[in-house]
């Protein structure tokens, strides 16, 4: 199995009693009781939305899990002063607001309190559970059953208002934090409107066309997988085609007759584009397009590739919908360029981690000082699993092997650099619950779902507030706490501030001369994270993984030896 379907959702097995709380976490939110109160909750389900996805205190008088200082107090009551005020944010880059109308600008107390702003005409109603969505818009029952089978009871903020929105057939621009549901947000939305499977007769009836019907485009194969994962929970029980396009299934779908049975394709930009080019994929057809981490799959890198896969999707009836937790001013402007009468939704403060993640600032110096700081980090009690995020493939393993051979146990690493095998080696240990720190790279950093991440560190600074926020977005996932702790070095500083002030809106603190700092301009900002650093964290050594590795089964064999001979000699009688 694909190394990062394991990892990802629905995928990973943790060792269940070692990760007890979270497991009395899901077991709370899934229980019983949330069943049998379903009927209630479609009078009123305010007070029914679990502490645990009540990211923004949903429910009257719900309480955020961390505690609030007074400070925060204040703050919040700044937020809220602005949400009143229809602007839903205070990023440094959200300096575009107002273009739409906003027919909810100082409207409903309901609304604010549930900090999503909404501009675009005549927008649809939030839904308060799934269930409603039966009743306002045929939700097949099949539908709601695989929500329930898979443990989504209630919806999430960007849920309520996301899935009614793309069910009335509007184009959605939608911001929301990392961990907060926006897969399925658009995912059930396409399963219901598509009606049933291509091959079914009431898809035929309801004019279905000839081809592949929906398409999700996300920036890395890795979460095209994740993705791919989620459609398969959802497709439960119905003969659904949905692909992830691949090199061999694209090879697969060369044929007409086999490529007209498709429902819905997961992919990433290149992949498309190759088949597109080549004549074997028409997206005629097309009435869903998502981009899931809009802003990265409209940068630079990927923006021809996409106004070409945009170009491609002909039918009148294309809906277009944009997803991600950061969304800057000038990729805005792209996205609602690319889209129709648009609905634009902000869940929380844009461009902002969630409040259930504490995170700080660490002073280490130099590059050279990262490491016995990480290692000096590791002899304090710390809650595993920890991500680590380093700036480069060979750096990500160098510290994998440094963090080994200074005796730091259960170290792995996984990057899109590895072998599957090596990968997949990972996920098992992942799997047992073997693994406690995982160093990584960028390419993971978007978007990918991994249960049970307690807390992310930093090792090399982010290149961008963007980065930042997906990368410690990590954790703290579907309503869990989390932990982030990001190392400064002086060539560092320039760019401190930038990611102070996203820190503190946030809701964690930081030292009063950080915010003092001056603000880099736009030009220095491009510099952010990229200082050239060694492909090894630690120049002095000179030895391999293979070393670190041989060393660690020696020790290991050793005790192992050890431990085997005094049972022998216990076990004698004396
Ligand atoms: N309604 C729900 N009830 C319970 N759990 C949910 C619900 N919706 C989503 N989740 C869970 O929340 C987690 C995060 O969801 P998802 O990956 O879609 O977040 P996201 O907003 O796309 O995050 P990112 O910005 O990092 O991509 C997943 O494990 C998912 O299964």
């Amino acid at each position: 199995m694909e190394a990062f379907q394991l990892l990802s959702r629905g995928g990973v097995r943790f060792d269940k009693s070692r990760f007890k709380p979270d497991v009395e976490l899901f077991q709370q939110s899934s229980g019983s009781s949330s069943r049998q109160a379903a009927p209630m909750a479609k009078v009123e389900n305010r007070q029914s939305l679990p502490t645990e996805l009540d990211f923004f205190k949903y429910a009257e008088g719900g309480q955020g899990k961390r505690k609030t200082s007074r400070k925060d107090v204040g703050r919040d009551a700044k937020r809220m002063k602005v949400d009143t005020d229809g602007d839903g944010v205070g990023s440094e880059d959200d300096d575009e607001e107002g273009h739409l109308e906003n027919v909810y600008a100082g409207s409903s107390a309901p609304r604010q309190s549930h900090r999503i702003s909404i501009k675009g005409i005549n927008p649809p109603k939030e839904i308060t559970t799934f269930e409603e969505l039966k009743d306002r818009y045929s939700l097949p029952a099949q539908l709601y059953a695989n929500l329930e089978k898979n443990g989504y009871y209630h919806p999430t903020g960007i849920q309520s208002i996301g899935v009614p929105t793309l069910l009335e057939s509007r184009d959605v621009a939608a911001i929301s934090p990392t961990g907060t549901g926006k897969t399925l947000s658009y995912l059930l939305p396409i399963f219901s409107k598509l009606g049933g499977p291509q091959s079914s007769r009431q898809a035929q009836d309801s004019g279905a066309g000839k081809g592949v019907r929906a398409i999700v485009v996300a920036p890395t194969r890795e979460l095209a997988h994740q993705i791919h994962n989620e459609c398969l929970k959802l497709s439960q029980g119905r003969k659904w085609r949905v692909i992830l396009f691949s090199k061999a299934t694209a090879s697969t779908l060369g044929e007409k007759v086999v490529r007209d049975k498709v429902d819905i394709i997961i992919s990433t930009p290149l992949r498309l584009i190759a088949s597109i080019q080549e004549g074997s994929l028409e997206l005629g057809n097309v009435r869903h397009l998502v981009l899931d981490e809009a802003d990265r799959l409209l940068d630079t890198e990927f923006l021809e590739q996409m106004q070409e896969i945009v170009a491609a999707c002909t039918n009148p009836y294309l809906q277009k919908a944009m997803f991600s937790a950061t969304l800057p001013a000038g990729v805005e402007r792209v996205a609602m360029g690319m889209l129709q009468d648009p609905v634009r939704l902000v869940v929380g403060l844009k461009d902002t981690p969630l409040p259930l993640i504490a995170q700080s600032l660490t002073y280490v110096a130099d590059d050279a000082s990262k490491l016995p700081s990480l290692l000096t980090y590791l002899t304090q009690p710390y809650n595993p699993p920890i991500l680590v995020f380093t700036s480069s493939q060979p750096r990500a393993s160098s510290l994998a092997e440094e963090l080994t051979m200074s005796g730091i146990r259960n170290v792995d690493c996984l990057h899109a650099g590895m072998t599957k095998k090596e990968r997949e080696d990972t996920i098992t240990r992942m799997r047992k619950g073997e693994t406690w720190i995982l160093i990584s790279t960028e390419v993971m950093a978007r978007g990918m779902d991994f249960k049970g991440m307690r807390e992310v560190v930093n090792y090399d600074f982010p290149t961008s507030v963007q980065s930042y926020i997906h990368r410690i977005g990590r954790t703290g996932r579907a309503g869990r706490e989390g932990k982030a702790v990001t190392f400064f070095t002086d060539e560092d500083g320039p760019f401190l501030k930038t990611i102070a002030n996203v820190v503190l809106q946030s809701g964690s603190s930081v030292p009063d001369w950080m915010l003092k700092l001056p603000k880099p301009s736009k030009m220095k900002r491009r510099q952010m994270g990229k200082a050239k650093r060694p492909e090894t964290v630690n120049s002095a050594r000179k030895v391999g993984r293979r070393e670190a590795v041989k060393k660690r089964d020696m020790i290991l064999g050793s005790k192992r030896r050890a431990n085997k001979a005094s049972s022998t000699s216990t076990d004698q009688p004396s």
